[in-house]
């Protein structure tokens, strides 16, 4: 089990009533980014407390750099490091105060392991007297990223880091992230854009506190692949709702200018352009999010 940076069994958490986590079982394999995608509500920021020992799972068990949750919680709280997916730094101090009292947190200070943040803190030195409360959203998230390293943790856990950020940073981030990974640092991180996904070496697609697949994107469509059409409607909205009760058609859901129906495998392009309003059919391979609303329609495992 040392051989992964994360293994979990069983992992089961309820809020009430609600099950928030669901008998999770994954294992994160050193050096690898390992992405939860999920909508919200689909319990990953659960887990990310489970794992980095903010909170007790009712059932089951897990172990982090080989430590357990429960049994070891201080030894994980040293090598984690934890980016927790609201705004989590002091909006009133400034970019380098932040980043000191961080390091302050492990004992430590920011000169003890500035080589692991530094190439990200470069592009934040220019604004080090700014507030944090004043930065823009992508460099909020790149501060609270560093402030994640600073201890030099040996495991990083992410918890949206990309929410909320526009596209170019978005990609910007992912690209620091392929960077500490060749560093040989495991990452776990979690996100609701399904297009994340090729960012990272292995996934786990997650839903009302269930994980539906797990391993690398490619695994996954090729597990699932499907008969997918793109349809055009001449108006999309009742096109859609003709399609939805259309013989042979799993599911239909609307995708930018293009519906795509989920079909049995009896169902061919012709026979769909001959639902009433259709004026465009062509095949498609299906992609992750494809995969995702065909594996949660039909509720399959
Ligand atoms: N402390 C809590 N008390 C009650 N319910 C909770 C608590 N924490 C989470 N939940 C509920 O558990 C479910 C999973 O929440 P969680 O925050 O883990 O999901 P998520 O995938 O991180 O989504 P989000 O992006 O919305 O946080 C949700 O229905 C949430 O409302």
């Amino acid at each position: 089990m040392d051989s992964f940076a994360i293994h979990t069994e069983g992992i089961t958490k309820s809020f009430g009533a609600l099950k928030a986590l669901d008998s999770v079982s994954l294992d994160v394999a050193r050096g690898e980014i390992f992405g939860l995608i999920g909508p919200d509500g689909a319990g990953k920021t659960t887990l990310f407390r489970i794992l980095t020992t903010l909170m007790l799972p009712d059932e089951g068990r897990a172990e982090v750099c080989g430590f357990d949750i429960i049994g070891n919680p201080r030894a994980i709280r040293f090598r984690a490091g934890y980016m927790p997916g609201r705004f989590s730094l002091y909006p009133d101090l400034t970019v380098e105060e932040n980043l000191r009292f961080y390091a302050s947190l492990f004992g430590g200070r920011v000169s003890d392991n500035f080589g692991m943040v530094e190439p990200v803190y470069r592009q934040l030195e220019p604004f080090r007297n700014r507030r944090a409360g004043k930065l823009s959203g992508g460099m909020k998230q790149k501060l609270a990223l560093c402030c994640a390293l600073i201890h030099k943790p040996e495991i990083l856990f992410l918890d949206e880091p990309t929410t909320g950020v526009d596209a170019v940073s978005r990609s910007e981030f992912w690209d620091i992230l392929s960077g500490i990974k060749q560093g040989g640092m495991p990452i776990i991180v979690s996100t609701p854009y399904m297009d994340e996904a090729s960012r990272c070496d292995r996934i786990a697609l997650m839903n009302a506190g269930r994980i539906l697949e797990t391993g690398s994107l490619d695994e996954i469509l090729s597990r699932n692949d499907m008969p997918v059409y793109a349809v055009r409607g001449e108006n999309n909205y009742r096109t859609l709702q003709n399609l939805r009760h259309a013989a042979g058609v799993r599911d239909a859901v609307l995708f930018g200018e293009y519906i795509h129906v989920f079909a049995e495998e009896r169902l061919s392009a012709s026979v769909l352009a001959a639902v009433s309003g259709v004026a465009e059919v062509k095949g498609i391979s299906p992609n992750i999010e494809d995969v995702f609303i065909n594996i949660m329609g039909h509720g399959k495992k």
